[in-house]
């Protein structure tokens, strides 16, 4: 788990105040999670999630915790960023960023069968849809040009074989990038790291997505790309998975049907969402950070699932 930094009881009780949430009763570091400071906090008027964000900055944050309270007000369920008096979303805790969300209810399912698959597509469609209307702009910070500035970074760490791989999918996904159909792409906020983590459900129901902090403005097929990446496959082998992705696509298009460009460059985006989590996987793996409690995520997975994606692409 991570927590890079340590909030005292003090703290927390202070900012519970200024947010007019109560009295603290109870304050618990989370784990789980690699990239920010979380914890639980209880207090006489429910349950929150206080958050203290160690790499964006707060020039990055309003996007993300706007973003939250738009989709919010919209009926989708998500954590909903709580204001101070004056109106502000985002505070400072211990010299950080940091924000408080409602604790979402339910669970992750990190064995999902169709039904939550299902489920995943309809809302996830849902969510794109309601975040037409939103106004911020912000680029996707882990997109292309993020990979082409990590890749050689990573690069001397790997074996040739991985290096060729790596360094042929970053030209191919430079060269989609360049395309016309790849212009003609439908976009607006995505979440863009969807995985199982990062959705609540009680038994079938979806209760929420949240750990919006890796969204910004890019396709929502690379969206629906991440989430069929995950939600999608064979754990071991990062095959795809025919059954919870036909869920998963179906429930999306009944909400909103693909475009011919999207259905075009379905293979290209699967691999795309594949190459992103190798890359910082890769990054996080061989440049870590002081955290007292981390476990980085395997890169090797996504090495599989991203040669699952070039070897077996989906038939339309
Ligand atoms: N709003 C919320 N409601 C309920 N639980 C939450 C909420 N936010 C975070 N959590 C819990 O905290 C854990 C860690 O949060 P999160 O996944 O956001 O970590 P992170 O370090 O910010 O991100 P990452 O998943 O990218 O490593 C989650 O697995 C979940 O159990
Ligand atoms: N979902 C990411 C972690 C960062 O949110 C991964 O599995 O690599």
């Amino acid at each position: 788990m991570a927590v890079f930094t340590k909030v005292s009881l003090k703290e927390a009780r202070e900012l519970l105040r200024r947010l007019h949430l109560g009295e603290l009763q109870k304050l618990r570091g989370i784990e789980g999670g690699i990239e920010n400071t979380n914890y639980f906090v209880t207090s006489d008027q429910g349950e929150f999630v206080l958050t203290l964000f160690e790499r964006l900055t707060a020039e990055q944050l309003p996007f993300y915790l706007h973003l939250m309270k738009h989709l919010a007000q919209a009926g989708i369920p998500v954590p909903d960023p709580r204001a101070d008096q004056r109106g502000a979303i985002l505070h400072t805790v211990c010299g950080k960023p940091a924000a408080v969300v409602n604790r979402l209810p339910g669970q992750s399912q990190l064995a999902p069968q169709a039904a939550h698959c299902a489920a995943v597509g309809d809302m996830l469609a849902r969510m794109h849809l309601a975040g037409r209307g939103y106004e911020r702009q912000q680029p996707n910070l882990r997109g292309l040009p993020w990979w082409n500035e990590t890749v050689p970074v990573v690069l001397p760490h790997l074996t040739p074989e991985q290096a060729d791989l790596l360094g042929a999918e970053l030209a191919y996904q430079n060269h989609i990038a360049a395309s016309s159909a790849y212009t003609a792409l439908p976009r607006g906020p995505v979440h863009a790291d969807l995985f199982r983590d990062n959705v609540m459900f009680d038994g079938e129901q979806l209760t929420g997505f949240f750990d919006f902090y890796f969204a910004g403005v890019d396709t929502w097929l690379f969206d629906l790309a991440v989430c069929l990446n995950d939600w999608c496959i064979d754990w071991a082998t990062g095959a795809h998975h025919a059954e919870r992705a036909g869920a998963m696509l179906r429930a999306y298009q009944a909400v909103r049907p693909l475009a011919a460009a999207e259905r075009q460059l379905i293979n290209a985006m699967l691999r795309a969402g594949a190459l992103r989590f190798w890359i910082s996987r890769l990054w996080d793996y061989y440049l870590p950070r002081e955290a007292s409690m981390l476990t980085p995520h395997d890169p090797a997975h996504f090495e599989r699932v991203l040669r699952q994606r070039i070897a077996h692409p989906l038939q339309a």
